[in-house]
């Protein structure tokens, strides 16, 4: 996995997500795309189907994905690809309207969260981190929020973790701590603002696996038995270089389907059933995230 050929402009363009040059350059050509009214120093990252947050935004500029050069695509269902700036919350933020997923771009976990190590630069603190995700806690509903807690980054104990080469130190650390990667302070205001909404919101793990096919009933049980509560395929990957950047997280999941744990008794798991989820929760999922901002 070294650079990227891409074509803007009829020019060949070299990309490379690892190359802290390239980001730079990147950093520079949206800001020209742009008129930044502020610095955005708050980030968010909308999972699937829940991209509506993006709709929200006050004064909003978009930038889609594919007028940046070097900027990954995502063509998954629910994803719009966009880069959204403007007021949410009554604080001026970027808004990532989909994500890149590793399985879209062969494991290219740097390239998938190239997108964080661009808003540091634009000079976000502090990242909101959302994804569909399915449950294996039987205590969780279809429709509800999990506010995450910790994360199991399947990818990134196999090795494929975005901060893996040689690492230019104006990225941040080598080795990065991920003892507190899901800010405490965070967390506490998140309940206290769905207190205050009446919107159920648990508390657990969230685990990433490679994707994009979904769980066997088996690894559902594995993956609960070592205390996971919520199942996806995004996150890990981006939370890893925000942690490394110094910026501060709260993840969360839209809870989208209710796991198989039994062969005999399973059911059909589709992104159809996921993207409903995301509809019916839609506007919940938004009104946490801007009263969540609001008292930032
Ligand atoms: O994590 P987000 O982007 O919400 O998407 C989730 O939904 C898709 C599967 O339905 C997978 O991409 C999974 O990761
Ligand atoms: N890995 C995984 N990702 C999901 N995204 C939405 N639902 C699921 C699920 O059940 N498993």
């Amino acid at each position: 996995m070294g650079n990227i050929a891409l074509t803007g402009n009829s020019k060949k363009v070299e990309f490379n997500p690892r190359n802290y040059d390239d980001l730079i350059k990147l950093t520079e050509s949206v800001r020209k795309q742009v008129d930044l009214k502020e610095v955005p120093t708050i980030g968010i990252i909308c999972g699937s189907g829940l991209g509506g947050i993006g709709g929200h935004i006050k004064d909003a500029q978009t930038l889609p994905f594919k007028q940046i050069v070097g900027f990954p695509t995502t063509s998954v269902i629910g994803h719009k690809g966009n880069l959204v700036f403007g007021y949410l919350g009554g604080k001026y933020v970027v808004c990532l309207q989909g994500r890149c997923h590793p399985y879209e771009h062969g494991m290219d976990l740097a390239l998938c969260a190239m997108p964080v190590r661009l808003m540091h630069q634009l000079g976000v603190e502090t990242l909101i981190v959302s994804n569909a995700a399915g449950s294996a806690n039987p205590k969780f509903n279809y429709g509800e929020l999990m506010i995450i807690k910790d994360h199991i980054f399947m990818p990134g104990l196999a090795g494929f973790s975005p901060l893996v080469g040689v690492n230019d130190p104006r990225f941040g650390a080598r080795f990065v701590s991920l003892n507190d990667a899901y800010d405490r302070q965070l967390r506490q205001l998140a309940q206290t603002v769905a207190k205050d909404l009446n919107i159920v919101l648990h508390e657990g793990v969230y685990v990433m696996s490679g994707g994009p096919q979904y769980e066997t009933p088996a690894e559902v049980v594995f993956y609960k038995t070592v205390g996971v509560d919520a199942l996806g395929m995004s996150t890990c990957h981006e939370v890893t270089v925000a942690r490394q950047c110094g910026i501060k997280v709260l993840g969360f999941s839209l809870i989208c389907n209710i796991c198989n744990t039994d062969a005999e008794k399973s059911v059909d798991v589709s992104h159809e059933e996921v993207l409903k989820a995301a509809k019916f929760s839609g506007d919940n999922a938004c009104s946490f995230v801007i009263e969540f901002i609001s008292r930032l």
